[in-house]
Parts: structure tokens; C-alpha cells; sequence
């Protein structure tokens, strides 16, 4: 894992009507390793599309699949659940299909993206199937219903200008840590992520205090009856000090750390989350292969 404080790291949301091309744009992007994301049964409603992953950055694609309709309750609900989303991610990428053209579908997701604060980026995409003397007029009209952050036409299916919009995403993100590992595509990418944003909690809580001599495991994480996700996790330090130091004056540090962990979290998973946090201390934990197995983690913690 990465903790360079130079490195940047963010959640962008993918947004658009069916067959617009989201799932061509993110295989162009990251390529094979999002078929396996994709594959695997989600627990919860915001699902992780795939992971960028750079020397100096990473960005983590959420999709938003609940803005698009507005039918049942039950769509009503989506639909606040994907607004949240939104209000809490770095960008928003909207995309179009100009070969459809703009159309009620389009328009009702631009009225759903005015409630949002967070940039909008709109990215026209299909820009293979018209004439390039079309596009400036079209740009006009998208421009006339929203003022978009950015507006990048490209070709996710030839890759077109998509280094481009790349160049522009980068632009929005934040310092932050390094969510996934390079290469390794986990069988729980959703607890991964978790773990990692609990971990990124306390060491920002304990500056100097603690090293990086931590790790965070879920023990448990699943969707109750009630939709909440509860998620119960251990971190792991070497020494009783750093117990003490984690947990704080009558469990303040702790409380505090669950706190900010559960709102980035919520905004992850795109659910209400009940988190429990338990300190153990495990000796020289990094020196034991084994255990470093167990844990989940690669060599160079
Ligand atoms: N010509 C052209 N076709 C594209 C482009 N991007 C996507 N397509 C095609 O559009 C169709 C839909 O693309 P998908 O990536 O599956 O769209 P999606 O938005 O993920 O669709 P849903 O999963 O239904 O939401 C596919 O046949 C793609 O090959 C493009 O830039 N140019």
C-alpha cells in the first residue's frame, strides 16, 4: 500500500441511461480486471465498477445505477440513496449517447443532477458515429440545460480522448490513500475498501502517534433486515500503548474514527452502515508471514 502524502485518490460516480456505454468506457479504462469486479453477487447498491489504478493516483468508479427512474417508492428511495452518492463523490461523470441524441431520459437525469453540488462532468460519448461538424451544435445544447464542471466527447469503444478525460478526473482529486493494491482484485473489493478507509481514519486521527504499524480486518459485514450494513472490525496494533492511544479518554479517539470512517463508508456503499470497532493488540504482527496472510495483506505494509 501507498502512503506517499503526494498520493491522490478519489470516488468518481458513473452516471448515464442504459447502452450509453458505461461498461465499454470502464473496460477501455481499466481493462480485464472489472469483468471479475462486475461478476461478484454486490451486497449493496452502489457497485464498484473498477479501480484505476496509477503510479501517483487511483480513482475508484462507482456506479449509480438508482438516479434513472422515478417509479415506485422503492425508486424514490434509489434515487435519494444515488443523490447522497453523488453530493459525497469527487466528480460525477455523465454520460451520454450523442449517436441517440439528447432525450427525456437524458433530461430527467440533468434535473436529478442539479440537486448535486459535486462537478458534473458530461462526457459525450459515441463520438465515432457522427459527423464532427455535428458536435459543436450539440455541445451547445447540453450546454444550454446545465453548466457541466467539463465537457469531454470521446469514443469509449475506440478510445478516443479518453486519456483526456482521464486528464480532467485527475484534476478533482484529493490527497488520500491508496484503496487497492496495484494488481490484486480481491474477492471482497467492497471490505478491502472498507478496511482501508477505517485504517486511513486512525491514521489521521493519531498523526505521529501511531506509525503505520496497524491493520484493519472485517470480521463481518452483511445487510440486515432493516437494510442497515453492519460491519464489525479489528484493528490490530503491537503494543498496549497504542491500544490505549486508539482507543482514547473514555473511548473518544475511537468513537471519533467510527464516525468519519461511517460517513465515507455510506457514501461507498450507498447504505445506512452500523460499524463496531474493536483494538487487539497482536505482537510483532508484521514480522509473522503467516499472519500477514491472514490478514489479507502483501509484503511491503
Ligand atoms: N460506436 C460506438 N459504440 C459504442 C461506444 N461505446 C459503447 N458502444 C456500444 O454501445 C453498446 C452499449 O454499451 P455498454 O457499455 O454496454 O453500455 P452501458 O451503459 O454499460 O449499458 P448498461 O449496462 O445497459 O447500463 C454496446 O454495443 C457498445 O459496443 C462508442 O464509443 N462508439
Amino acid at each position: 500500500m501507498n502512503n506517499k502524502s503526494s498520493y491522490k485518490s478519489g470516488f468518481v460516480a458513473i452516471v448515464g441511461r442504459p447502452n450509453v456505454g458505461k461498461s465499454t468506457l470502464m473496460n477501455h479504462v481499466i481493462g480485464q480486471k472489472i469483468a471479475i469486479m462486475s461478476d461478484k453477487p454486490q451486497t449493496t447498491r452502489n457497485k464498484i465498477h473498477g479501480v484505476y489504478t496509477q503510479e501517483s493516483s487511483q480513482i475508484v468508479f462507482l456506479d449509480t445505477p438508482g438516479i434513472h427512474k422515478r417509479t415506485s417508492k422503492l425508486g424514490d428511495y434509489m434515487n435519494q440513496v444515488a443523490l447522497n452518492t453523488l453530493n459525497e463523490v469527487e466528480a460525477v461523470l455523465f454520460l451520454v449517447d450523442v449517436a441517440a441524441g439528447l432525450g427525456g431520459g437524458d433530461r430527467f437525469v440533468i434535473e436529478q443532477l442539479k440537486l448535486v453540488k459535486t462537478p458534473v462532468i458530461l462526457v459525450m460519448n459515441k463520438i465515432d458515429q457522427v459527423r464532427p461538424d455535428e458536435v459543436p451544435a450539440m455541445i451547445q445544447q447540453y450546454n444550454e440545460l446545465h453548466e457541466f464542471a467539463a465537457i469531454v466527447p470521446i469514443s469509449a469503444l475506440q478510445g478516443n480522448n479518453v486519456d483526456r478525460l482521464l486528464q480532467v478526473l485527475h484534476g478533482y482529486l484529493p490527497e488520500g490513500p491508496q484503496y487497492y493494491p496495484d494488481d490484486q482484485i480481491t474477492d471482497h473489493p467492497e471490505q478491502f475498501v472498507v478496511a482501508e478507509l477505517i485504517r486511513e481514519k486512525i491514521l489521521h486521527a493519531t498523526r505521529e502517534e501511531i506509525p503505520h504499524s496497524i491493520a484493519v480486518t472485517i470480521e463481518d459485514m452483511r445487510v440486515q433486515e432493516n437494510g442497515v450494513v453492519y460491519i464489525s472490525a479489528v484493528i490490530f496494533v503491537e503494543r498496549d500503548s497504542q491500544k490505549g492511544i486508539i482507543i482514547g479518554k473514555q473511548g473518544a479517539l475511537l468513537k471519533q474514527v467510527g464516525k468519519q470512517a461511517r460517513r465515507d463508508i455510506e457514501t461507498l456503499l450507498g447504505s445506512r452502515t452500523f460499524i463496531e470497532l474493536w483494538v487487539k493488540v497482536k505482537k510483532d504482527w508484521r514480522n509473522h508471514e503467516r499472519v500477514l496472510k491472514d490478514l489479507g495483506f502483501r509484503h511491503d505494509v
